[in-house]
Protein backbone atom coordinates (compact mmCIF):
# COMPACT_ATOMS: atom_id res chain seq x y z
CA UNK A 1 0.00 0.00 0.00
CA UNK A 2 0.99 3.48 -0.67
CA UNK A 3 2.62 5.71 2.55
CA UNK A 4 -0.11 7.47 3.60
CA UNK A 5 1.57 11.14 3.44
CA UNK A 6 2.02 10.40 -0.34
CA UNK A 7 -2.17 9.68 -0.80
CA UNK A 8 -2.92 13.25 -0.65
CA UNK A 9 -2.20 16.69 -3.15
CA UNK A 10 -0.77 17.98 -0.25
CA UNK A 11 1.07 15.35 1.96
CA UNK A 12 2.43 18.67 3.96
CA UNK A 13 -1.08 20.08 5.30
CA UNK A 14 -0.89 20.42 8.90
CA UNK A 15 -4.39 18.85 9.34
CA UNK A 16 -4.23 16.37 6.87
CA UNK A 17 -0.59 14.77 8.95
CA UNK A 18 -2.91 15.36 12.22
CA UNK A 19 -5.35 13.40 11.22
CA UNK A 20 -2.74 10.51 10.32
CA UNK A 21 -1.56 10.93 14.06
CA UNK A 22 -5.20 10.59 15.10
CA UNK A 23 -5.88 7.24 12.99
CA UNK A 24 -1.92 5.98 14.56
CA UNK A 25 -3.79 6.63 18.08
CA UNK A 26 -6.13 3.45 17.27
CA UNK A 27 -3.48 1.17 16.23
CA UNK A 28 -1.24 1.72 19.34
CA UNK A 29 -4.45 1.34 21.79
CA UNK A 30 -5.38 -1.76 19.98
CA UNK A 31 -2.19 -3.42 19.58
CA UNK A 32 -1.27 -2.55 23.29
CA UNK A 33 -4.43 -4.39 23.93
CA UNK A 34 -3.66 -7.21 22.21
CA UNK A 35 -0.05 -7.70 24.18
CA UNK A 36 -2.14 -6.74 27.41
CA UNK A 37 -3.73 -10.20 26.85
CA UNK A 38 -0.21 -11.43 27.33
CA UNK A 39 1.97 -11.68 30.70
CA UNK A 40 4.82 -9.59 31.54
CA UNK A 41 7.14 -12.51 30.15
CA UNK A 42 10.20 -10.89 31.47
CA UNK A 43 13.06 -13.21 30.25
CA UNK A 44 12.04 -12.26 26.42
CA UNK A 45 13.60 -8.71 27.14
CA UNK A 46 16.79 -10.53 28.76
CA UNK A 47 19.96 -10.59 26.26
CA UNK A 48 21.66 -14.26 26.52
CA UNK A 49 18.47 -16.24 27.91
CA UNK A 50 17.96 -18.68 25.31
CA UNK A 51 20.65 -21.25 24.36
CA UNK A 52 18.76 -21.68 21.35
CA UNK A 53 19.83 -18.08 20.05
CA UNK A 54 23.14 -18.59 20.96
CA UNK A 55 23.51 -21.74 18.99
CA UNK A 56 21.86 -19.52 15.93
CA UNK A 57 25.25 -17.39 16.86
CA UNK A 58 22.36 -14.93 18.03
CA UNK A 59 23.18 -12.58 20.93
CA UNK A 60 20.49 -10.31 21.41
CA UNK A 61 17.14 -10.78 23.12
CA UNK A 62 14.31 -12.87 21.96
CA UNK A 63 12.35 -9.85 21.62
CA UNK A 64 15.55 -8.41 19.42
CA UNK A 65 15.85 -11.62 17.46
CA UNK A 66 12.08 -11.40 16.36
CA UNK A 67 12.67 -7.63 15.05
CA UNK A 68 15.50 -8.79 13.20
CA UNK A 69 13.74 -11.43 11.24
CA UNK A 70 11.11 -9.60 10.57
CA UNK A 71 12.47 -6.39 9.70
CA UNK A 72 14.79 -8.26 7.32
CA UNK A 73 12.28 -9.53 5.57
CA UNK A 74 10.30 -6.53 5.45
CA UNK A 75 13.71 -4.55 4.24
CA UNK A 76 13.41 -7.41 0.90
CA UNK A 77 9.92 -5.95 0.79
CA UNK A 78 11.37 -2.36 0.47
CA UNK A 79 8.99 -1.63 3.43
CA UNK A 80 12.53 0.74 4.49
CA UNK A 81 12.75 3.06 1.49
CA UNK A 82 9.48 5.04 2.60
CA UNK A 83 10.51 8.29 4.70
CA UNK A 84 7.50 6.89 7.32
CA UNK A 85 9.06 3.64 8.26
CA UNK A 86 12.12 3.12 10.42
CA UNK A 87 13.49 -0.05 11.32
CA UNK A 88 14.83 -0.68 15.13
CA UNK A 89 17.50 -3.07 13.66
CA UNK A 90 20.79 -2.18 11.65
CA UNK A 91 22.69 -3.93 8.56
CA UNK A 92 19.27 -5.07 7.19
CA UNK A 93 19.33 -6.80 3.14
CA UNK A 94 18.82 -4.75 0.70
CA UNK A 95 14.96 -4.44 -1.06
CA UNK A 96 14.37 -7.13 -3.88
CA UNK A 97 12.40 -4.52 -5.56
CA UNK A 98 13.34 -0.91 -6.34
CA UNK A 99 12.26 2.02 -4.34
CA UNK A 100 8.84 3.47 -5.37
CA UNK A 101 9.40 7.16 -6.87
CA UNK A 102 8.42 9.11 -3.87
CA UNK A 103 8.03 12.59 -3.93
CA UNK A 104 11.15 14.24 -2.14
CA UNK A 105 9.16 15.73 0.74
CA UNK A 106 11.53 15.80 3.54
CA UNK A 107 14.86 17.24 3.73
CA UNK A 108 17.54 14.73 3.72
CA UNK A 109 18.18 13.32 7.54
CA UNK A 110 19.26 9.84 9.61
CA UNK A 111 17.36 10.91 12.37
CA UNK A 112 16.23 7.24 14.08
CA UNK A 113 15.24 7.54 17.70
CA UNK A 114 14.46 3.40 17.54
CA UNK A 115 16.56 2.05 20.02
CA UNK A 116 14.69 5.15 22.78
CA UNK A 117 11.34 3.66 21.94
CA UNK A 118 12.74 0.08 22.66
CA UNK A 119 13.91 0.92 25.85
CA UNK A 120 11.31 3.06 27.23
CA UNK A 121 8.17 0.11 25.86
CA UNK A 122 10.17 -2.75 27.66
CA UNK A 123 11.39 -0.64 30.85
CA UNK A 124 7.65 1.59 31.57
CA UNK A 125 5.08 0.28 28.81
CA UNK A 126 5.28 -3.62 28.87
CA UNK A 127 5.81 -4.53 32.66
CA UNK A 128 2.51 -2.11 33.34
CA UNK A 129 0.43 -3.18 30.80
CA UNK A 130 1.04 -7.36 31.31
CA UNK A 131 0.65 -6.71 34.91
CA UNK A 132 -2.98 -5.62 33.68
CA UNK A 133 -3.21 -8.63 31.88
CA UNK A 134 -1.69 -10.79 34.70
CA UNK A 135 -4.05 -9.37 37.47
CA UNK A 136 -6.72 -10.34 34.76
CA UNK A 137 -5.94 -13.84 33.99
CA UNK A 138 -5.00 -14.48 38.03
CA UNK A 139 -8.45 -12.81 38.38
CA UNK A 140 -10.26 -15.50 36.53
CA UNK A 141 -7.56 -18.49 36.94
CA UNK A 142 -7.19 -18.23 40.72
CA UNK A 143 -10.90 -18.29 41.42
CA UNK A 144 -10.58 -21.81 40.02
CA UNK A 145 -6.93 -22.60 41.82
CA UNK A 146 -5.16 -22.72 39.07
CA UNK A 147 -1.97 -20.62 39.10
CA UNK A 148 -0.62 -19.15 42.40
CA UNK A 149 0.93 -15.75 42.81
CA UNK A 150 4.55 -16.84 41.47
CA UNK A 151 3.15 -17.53 37.86
CA UNK A 152 1.85 -13.73 37.18
CA UNK A 153 4.86 -13.18 35.33
CA UNK A 154 5.62 -15.94 32.87
CA UNK A 155 2.78 -17.61 30.75
CA UNK A 156 5.12 -18.87 28.10
CA UNK A 157 3.45 -17.15 25.38
CA UNK A 158 7.27 -15.72 24.27
CA UNK A 159 6.24 -15.97 20.61
CA UNK A 160 2.81 -14.41 21.01
CA UNK A 161 3.86 -11.54 23.15
CA UNK A 162 7.16 -10.91 21.04
CA UNK A 163 5.34 -10.66 17.87
CA UNK A 164 2.59 -8.06 18.90
CA UNK A 165 5.34 -6.41 20.67
CA UNK A 166 6.77 -5.86 17.27
CA UNK A 167 3.66 -4.29 16.12
CA UNK A 168 3.28 -1.99 19.00
CA UNK A 169 6.61 -0.80 18.45
CA UNK A 170 5.60 -0.32 14.63
CA UNK A 171 3.21 1.34 15.19
CA UNK A 172 5.12 4.07 17.82
CA UNK A 173 7.86 4.17 15.55
CA UNK A 174 6.21 5.54 12.55
CA UNK A 175 3.74 8.01 15.16
CA UNK A 176 7.05 9.15 16.60
CA UNK A 177 9.03 9.44 13.52
CA UNK A 178 6.12 11.74 11.72
CA UNK A 179 7.14 14.57 13.64
CA UNK A 180 9.57 15.27 10.68
CA UNK A 181 6.78 15.75 8.33
CA UNK A 182 5.08 18.14 11.06
CA UNK A 183 8.29 19.67 11.26
CA UNK A 184 8.59 20.12 7.84
CA UNK A 185 5.26 21.59 7.61
CA UNK A 186 5.60 23.85 10.01
CA UNK A 187 9.03 25.60 8.65
CA UNK A 188 7.36 25.32 5.46
CA UNK A 189 4.98 27.76 6.41
CA UNK A 190 6.90 30.13 7.69
CA UNK A 191 10.60 29.73 6.85
CA UNK A 192 11.71 32.88 8.57
CA UNK A 193 10.55 32.63 11.92
CA UNK A 194 12.68 29.10 12.35
CA UNK A 195 16.28 30.19 10.39
CA UNK A 196 17.18 32.65 13.04
CA UNK A 197 17.12 29.98 15.60
CA UNK A 198 18.61 27.14 13.44
CA UNK A 199 21.99 29.35 12.47
CA UNK A 200 22.21 29.66 16.05
CA UNK A 201 21.22 26.10 17.25
CA UNK A 202 18.83 27.82 19.82
CA UNK A 203 16.80 24.31 20.68
CA UNK A 204 14.95 25.90 23.64
CA UNK A 205 13.70 28.40 20.49
CA UNK A 206 13.22 26.04 18.28
CA UNK A 207 10.82 24.13 21.07
CA UNK A 208 8.90 26.66 22.23
CA UNK A 209 7.81 27.38 18.26
CA UNK A 210 6.85 23.81 17.34
CA UNK A 211 4.99 22.95 20.48
CA UNK A 212 0.72 23.53 20.27
CA UNK A 213 0.09 22.83 24.14
CA UNK A 214 -3.76 22.83 22.72
CA UNK A 215 -2.96 20.00 20.49
CA UNK A 216 -1.68 18.20 23.15
CA UNK A 217 -4.12 18.46 25.66
CA UNK A 218 -7.67 17.96 23.20
CA UNK A 219 -5.43 14.91 21.88
CA UNK A 220 -4.80 13.25 25.63
CA UNK A 221 -8.74 13.86 26.51
CA UNK A 222 -9.54 12.17 23.22
CA UNK A 223 -6.54 9.32 23.53
CA UNK A 224 -8.07 8.77 27.50
CA UNK A 225 -11.86 8.53 25.71
CA UNK A 226 -10.86 6.25 22.83
CA UNK A 227 -8.86 3.83 25.29
CA UNK A 228 -12.11 3.53 27.60
CA UNK A 229 -14.20 3.20 24.77
CA UNK A 230 -12.19 0.69 23.22
CA UNK A 231 -11.20 -1.24 26.43
CA UNK A 232 -14.73 -2.30 27.69
CA UNK A 233 -15.71 -5.49 28.09
CA UNK A 234 -19.39 -6.58 27.01
CA UNK A 235 -21.63 -9.84 28.64
CA UNK A 236 -22.78 -12.20 25.76
CA UNK A 237 -26.33 -9.92 25.64
CA UNK A 238 -24.25 -6.76 24.82
CA UNK A 239 -24.28 -5.13 28.49
CA UNK A 240 -21.17 -3.04 29.56
CA UNK A 241 -19.60 -5.53 32.28
CA UNK A 242 -17.92 -4.05 35.22
CA UNK A 243 -14.57 -5.54 34.77
CA UNK A 244 -12.70 -7.86 37.52
CA UNK A 245 -9.80 -5.67 37.26
CA UNK A 246 -12.12 -2.42 36.80
CA UNK A 247 -10.32 -1.04 33.97
CA UNK A 248 -11.16 -3.25 31.62
CA UNK A 249 -8.85 -4.82 28.49
CA UNK A 250 -6.13 -2.48 29.26
CA UNK A 251 -4.56 -0.15 31.93
CA UNK A 252 -5.87 3.63 30.37
CA UNK A 253 -3.54 5.59 32.72
CA UNK A 254 -0.79 3.43 31.07
CA UNK A 255 -2.04 4.57 27.92
CA UNK A 256 -2.26 8.16 28.88
CA UNK A 257 1.10 8.50 30.31
CA UNK A 258 2.51 6.67 27.15
CA UNK A 259 1.74 9.44 25.60
CA UNK A 260 2.37 12.11 27.75
CA UNK A 261 5.64 11.04 28.97
CA UNK A 262 7.13 9.40 26.23
CA UNK A 263 5.57 9.70 22.70
CA UNK A 264 4.46 13.69 22.38
CA UNK A 265 8.06 14.51 24.02
CA UNK A 266 9.98 12.00 21.81
CA UNK A 267 7.80 13.44 18.57
CA UNK A 268 9.24 17.07 19.74
CA UNK A 269 12.66 15.77 20.03
CA UNK A 270 12.20 15.16 16.86
CA UNK A 271 10.67 18.14 15.40
CA UNK A 272 13.33 20.36 16.51
CA UNK A 273 16.35 17.34 15.55
CA UNK A 274 15.24 17.97 12.58
CA UNK A 275 14.86 21.83 12.23
CA UNK A 276 18.48 22.05 13.60
CA UNK A 277 19.63 19.93 10.12
CA UNK A 278 17.07 21.50 7.97
CA UNK A 279 19.91 24.03 6.01
CA UNK A 280 22.61 21.67 6.16
CA UNK A 281 23.85 21.72 2.39
CA UNK A 282 21.80 24.72 1.42
CA UNK A 283 23.72 27.59 0.23
CA UNK A 284 23.64 30.72 1.53
CA UNK A 285 21.59 32.50 -1.53
CA UNK A 286 18.97 29.43 -0.71
CA UNK A 287 18.86 30.18 2.76
CA UNK A 288 17.90 33.80 2.15
CA UNK A 289 15.64 33.18 -0.72
CA UNK A 290 13.85 30.91 1.76
CA UNK A 291 13.93 33.27 4.91
CA UNK A 292 12.18 35.54 2.24
CA UNK A 293 9.92 33.29 1.02
CA UNK A 294 6.04 32.55 3.25
CA UNK A 295 3.33 29.84 1.83
C1 LIG B 1 2.69 16.88 16.41
C2 LIG B 1 2.66 18.21 16.63
O1 LIG B 1 3.68 18.89 17.28
C3 LIG B 1 3.80 18.86 18.72
C4 LIG B 1 3.67 17.46 19.20
C5 LIG B 1 2.42 16.95 19.44
C6 LIG B 1 2.26 15.46 19.64
O2 LIG B 1 3.27 14.75 19.65
O3 LIG B 1 1.08 15.01 19.72
C7 LIG B 1 1.28 17.78 19.48
C8 LIG B 1 1.42 19.16 19.36
C9 LIG B 1 2.74 19.79 19.33
O4 LIG B 1 3.14 20.17 20.63
C10 LIG B 1 1.51 19.05 16.16
O5 LIG B 1 1.65 20.30 16.20
O6 LIG B 1 0.49 18.45 15.74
Amino acid sequence: MQANYTLSRNPLSLDRIRSILNRLEDTIIFSLIERAQFAHNPKIYERGVFNELKALQFNGSWLEWFLKETEAFHAKARRYTSPDEYPFTSGLPDPVLPAPDYPPILHPNKINVNASILSFYIRSIVPRISVQASLTLACLKRSKGIIGDDELEDDGNYGSAATVDVEVLQAISKRVHYGKFVSESKFSQDPAAFIPHIQKGDTEALAALITKPEVERRLLVRLRKKAMLYAQDFASDGEPLPNCTNKGKIDVDCVVDLYESYIIPLTKEIEVEYLLKRLEGLSQEEIEKLANSTL
